[in-house]
C-alpha cells in the first residue's frame, strides 16, 4: 500500500506558446508524492491538456480528493480512462519508486526544438541554432494568415543551415485547400519532416486522402491524444505518424501494449510539463524501440529555472492533502 499526497501548482511559461488553440501563458497541474511502506518515495505529475481532450485541472483535483489513501497497486491500475493525465501520473510515481529509474540519464540527444511562432522566431533564431546541437526544429502554423505564414516560411528556411529538418504544426487549424498548399511546398522543398495535425480530428478521412496524394509525412496529434483514439485511428487506416504526449495519453502500460500490438510510427511530445512529468515521459520514450524520430522534448526552458526549489516550497507552503 502507498500513502500519497498531492499539491496543485501554477507555473508561468517563460515563453508563452502561441498556437491555433490560442496563447498559453501558465502551465498548471498537480504533483503527486507516493510513499511505499519501506519509505521509498516516488513522484508523478498530472499535467492536463483539456484542448487535447484530457481531463481538466479541476476534474483532476476532484478525482484526487475522491481517491482512497493509502492506495493499492490495483487501485492505481484501475484509474478510469476518463482521467488519462491521472493514469499517467500515478503509474509514473509507482515507477519512480525504483532507485534505478531515479538515476537513469534521460535527456535526449535527438530532440526537436519548438521555435517561437510566426515572426517572433527571427530575432532569436541565430542564438537558438547556436545553442542547440539538434537538426530538428518545429514551427507552429495556422496562427497568422496563409499568405503571411508562407512569406515568413520562405524567410525562415533561407536562415536555416543545410541539413536542418522542420516540423510544421497546424494544431488542426488549416483548411483542406491550405493543407494542400503547404504539402505541395513541403514536397518541393524537402526540408519538412512532417506536417502535424493539418486538419481537425473530425476530418480523419480527408487527412487519409491527403496522405495518399503527397510524399511529405502527416502526423496526427490532437486526433490521437489517448489510447482509445490511437487504436481507433489505426483501425480506420492511419499508417502515418502518431504524435504521442505520454502525460495525457493515459496508462503507461496501456501505451506499451499498443505499440507492441500495432507497428506504430511514434513521435514523443511534451505537454510543457515540469521536470517531474518530463522525466517519466522521457523514460517511456526510451523504452520505445524505434529511435529515428527526434523527441518533441526540446531542451526548452519552459520555466524560470532560477527557482530550483519550487517543489520544496510547493510542498511546505500549500497543503491540498
Ligand atoms: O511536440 C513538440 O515538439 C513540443 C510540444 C508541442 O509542440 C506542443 C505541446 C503542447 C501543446 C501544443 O500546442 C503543442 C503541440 O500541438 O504539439
Ligand atoms: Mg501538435
Amino acid at each position: 500500500m502507498y500513502f500519497w499526497q498531492f499539491r496543485v501548482y501554477q507555473r508561468p511559461l517563460l515563453h508563452p506558446l502561441q498556437t491555433h488553440h490560442g496563447l498559453w501563458e501558465i502551465r498548471e497541474g498537480i504533483i503527486i508524492r507516493l510513499e511505499a511502506e519501506d519509505g521509498r518515495i516516488g513522484w508523478g505529475e498530472i499535467a492536463p491538456l483539456p484542448e487535447f481532450g484530457s481531463e481538466t485541472l479541476s476534474a483532476a483535483i476532484l478525482f484526487c480528493k475522491s481517491l482512497e489513501n493509502p492506495l493499492s497497486i490495483t487501485s492505481i491500475f484501475s484509474i478510469p480512462e476518463q482521467f488519462p493525465a491521472c493514469q499517467f501520473a500515478f503509474e509514473s510515481a509507482l515507477e519512480d519508486l525504483s532507485i534505478e529509474n531515479q538515476s537513469r540519464e534521460l535527456e535526449p540527444k535527438n530532440y526537436s526544438y519548438l521555435l517561437p511562432t510566426g515572426a517572433a522566431v527571427f530575432p532569436c533564431l541565430d542564438d537558438i541554432l547556436a545553442a542547440n546541437q539538434t537538426n530538428t526544429y518545429k514551427w507552429k502554423i495556422a496562427v497568422n494568415s496563409l499568405a503571411e505564414e508562407l512569406n515568413l516560411f520562405e524567410k525562415l528556411i533561407d536562415r536555416l543551415p543545410r541539413g536542418i529538418k522542420l516540423r510544421l504544426d497546424a494544431n488542426g487549424g488549416l483548411s483542406i485547400a491550405e493543407s494542400k498548399i503547404w504539402l505541395k511546398i513541403a514536397d518541393e522543398c524537402q526540408i519538412i519532416e512532417f506536417i502535424e495535425q493539418p486538419l481537425p480530428p473530425s476530418q480523419l478521412e480527408e487527412m487519409l486522402q491527403l496522405s495518399q496524394n503527397f510524399t511529405t509525412g502527416i502526423a496526427l496529434d490532437e486526433s490521437v491524444a489517448n489510447l482509445r483514439q490511437i487504436e481507433e485511428c489505426y483501425q480506420r487506416g492511419w499508417r502515418g505518424i502518431f504524435v504521442i504526449k505520454p502525460a495525457i495519453t493515459g496508462s503507461i502500460q496501456g501505451l506499451i501494449n499498443l505499440w507492441k500490438k500495432y507497428p506504430l510510427d511514434l513521435v514523443f511530445s511534451s505537454v510543457l510539463e515540469t521536470n517531474i512529468g518530463r522525466k517519466s515521459a522521457l523514460r517511456l520514450a526510451q523504452e520505445y524501440p524505434k529511435k529515428e524520430r527526434a523527441l518533441g522534448f526540446g531542451v526548452q526552458q519552459w520555466f524560470n529555472n532560477s527557482d530550483p526549489d519550487w517543489l520544496e516550497k510547493l510542498w511546505t507552503t500549500s497543503a491540498n492533502n
